[in-house]
């Protein structure tokens, strides 16, 4: 095993202002091969020096420069003689602290625009790039004037200021967002800030990133047992294969059957996993207490705290019967970190194993992949040699139907939504779609509305159809699955399933709705 230690590799360091697409700049930096961090925008210039990055990017952020208690930045970072990329309000705060520099709020610019760069003959973020592009913006205030030594690069028509650089001390600011998919030319731009700019080498890969998360956990665990929250999905099975890898059989897996599973999935979860991952696994039967707790409970967050609390519980009970358990390790992904919220960013939902943790826990906690994407987990285990049908499995959330059933869970409503679950899983399968959908399921409104079936009335349950495609979870489209598959889904779903005699498609983006409904 290599010995990996941070200082072989180019680095650069992404400080964090709170955007939800900051992990976003660090993975694309990524998975240009130079290895990156997101880091407290409180680090100082002395530590930063420390960390030794070829280049640093500022992150977005949800405030505004002259709010009194704005994110600042501290202003000694400018002296260090590293180029600086500032996205956003990056851009923003850099003409706030460096001298010359002006800032005013204005309507806004939300979505798509098309800039016109105006200097090329400089090595720039621009350069071999067209003169128009189209960028992804998202911004209500704006550059009115560049700091003393800086000029304007690139311009729109909301945002006449929309880039700007000082070659000399290498500064570069960007009103769009350059780490978000729908900027064309996004990654280019960071491919010339990175190495022509920055002049860092691409010497980073997963591999590496394996040894070191093996490394780290072997460092921290010692000879002491860990349990893994192992729930059949991609990310607990990625760091179950990294923890087999790191400390073999101090590892205990344990899998929670809550009762709001899929149909049929226990069975086919505990069986597929004995057979592909080679771990200890035991399975908990705890269907009625997750019930019992979650019984009349309505509130979305409520639910999810009650699901988080719950799991622990069950873990609790699991050590104590292992004895010495200290550990636990979770399949935890940074899309779940920063929907749950962060010192910076805002709560959009309680992920279960984030947010809707107990704050009392007693386990110290193992997630090698908190600063991952769904993508990137997906090529990780398969470097981890992880079967593809696994690798590939659509997610499926830890709070399970729980989530789906809209509003206060019953036995009846979760009935109707594993059935329907079931159908669309299957004609999906059928249509062979399973890679083109990122993730589809069926939700339960809680509604009821009124049918004709064989000449009589009906008044019965709706069912709305769920499906998405998306790269990583933070985005996401939904998907157009072809009329006739809907039709055949739709009459199955309502012909085979008793209780629903209506079916809906939703057809919102994340943003601005959100994957699940809860
Ligand atoms: N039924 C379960 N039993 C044990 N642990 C679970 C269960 N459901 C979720 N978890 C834990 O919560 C983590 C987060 O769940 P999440 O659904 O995001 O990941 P996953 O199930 O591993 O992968 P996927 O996104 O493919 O479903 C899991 O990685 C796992 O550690
Ligand atoms: O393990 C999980 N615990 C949770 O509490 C949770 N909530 C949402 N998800 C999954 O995360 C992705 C993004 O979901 P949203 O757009 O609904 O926030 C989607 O893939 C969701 O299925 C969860 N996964
Ligand atoms: N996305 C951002 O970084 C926004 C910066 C700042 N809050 C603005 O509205 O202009
Ligand atoms: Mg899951």
């Amino acid at each position: 095993m290599a010995n990996i230690d941070l200082s072989s590799f180019d680095k650069i360091l992404v400080l964090d202002f709170g955007s939800q697409y900051n992990q976003l700049i660090t993975r694309r930096i990524r998975d240009l091969g130079v290895y990156s961090e997101l880091k407290p925008h409180t680090m100082t210039a002395e530590e930063i020096k420390e960390w030794g990055p070829k280049g640093i990017i500022f992150s977005g952020g949800p405030n505004s420069v002259y709010d009194k208690n704005s994110l600042r930045v501290d202003p000694k970072v400018f002296e260090l003689g590293i180029p600086i990329l500032g996205i956003c309000y990056g851009m923003q705060l850099m003409a706030y602290t460096l001298g010359g520099g002006e800032v005013e709020s204005s309507n806004g610019q939300y979505g798509h625009a098309e800039i016109d760069v105006t200097e090329h003959d400089k090595p720039t973020l621009f350069s071999g790039l067209p003169e128009k592009q189209p960028v992804w913006m998202s911004h209500g205030d704006l550059v009115t004037k560049v700091p003393n030594g800086f000029e304007s690069v690139a311009t729109t028509a909301e945002c006449p200021i929309t880039a700007m650089q000082d070659d000399a001390r290498k500064f570069y600011g960007v009103q769009f967002h350059a780490e978000v998919r729908n900027t064309k030319y996004g990654n280019d731009i960071l491919k010339n800030f990175a190495f022509n700019i920055c002049g860092a080498k691409a010497n980073w890969t997963m591999d590496d990133f394996i040894d070191l998360q093996v490394n780290s956990i072997r460092k921290e665990v010692g000879d002491q047992k860990v349990i893994l929250a192992l729930s059949g999905g991609v990310d607990s099975s990625v760091v179950a294969a990294l923890l087999n890898r790191a400390i073999g059989d101090q590892l205990t897996c344990i899998f929670v059957d809550h009762g709001l599973m899929r149909k049929n999935e226990p069975e086919q979860v505990m069986k597929a996993l004995n057979e592909d991952l080679g771990v200890n696994i035991i399975k908990v039967d705890a269907q009625q207490r997750f019930l019992s707790k979650l019984a009349g409970v309505a509130d979305p967050e409520q639910k999810r705290k009650i699901i988080g609390k719950e799991f622990i519980e069950v873990f609790n009970d699991e050590a104590s019967k292992l004895k010495d358990i200290k550990f636990l390790a979770q399949g935890t992904l940074y899309t779940d970190v920063i929907e749950s919220g962060t010192d910076t960013a805002q709560t959009i939902k309680s992920h279960h194993n984030v947010g809707g943790l107990p704050e009392d826990m007693q386990f110290k906690l193992i997630e090698p992949l908190r600063s991952l994407f769904k993508d990137e987990v997906r090529v990780l285990g398969k470097k981890l040699g992880i079967a593809d049908d696994l690798v590939w499995r659509q997610p499926f959330p830890g709070p399970g139907l729980g989530i789906r059933v809209i509003g206060a869970i019953t036995e009846e409503k979760l009935h109707l939504v594993r059935e329907t679950d079931a159908i669309l899983r299957d004609e999906i399968a059928k249509a062979g779609l399973q890679r083109e959908v990122w993730q589809y399921f069926t939700v339960l409104p809680g509604f009821k509305s009124v049918g004709v079936m064989g000449d009589g009335r009906t008044y019965e349950y709706t069912i709305a159809i769920r499906a998405v495609s998306s790269i990583d979870g933070m985005t996401a489209d939904f998907s157009q699955i072809p009329w006739d598959v809907l039709s055949k889904i739709s009459t199955r779903m309502v012909n085979d399933v008793k209780g629903i005699n209506r079916i809906v498609y939703d057809i919102t983006s994340k943003p601005p709705s959100t994957i699940e409904w809860e």
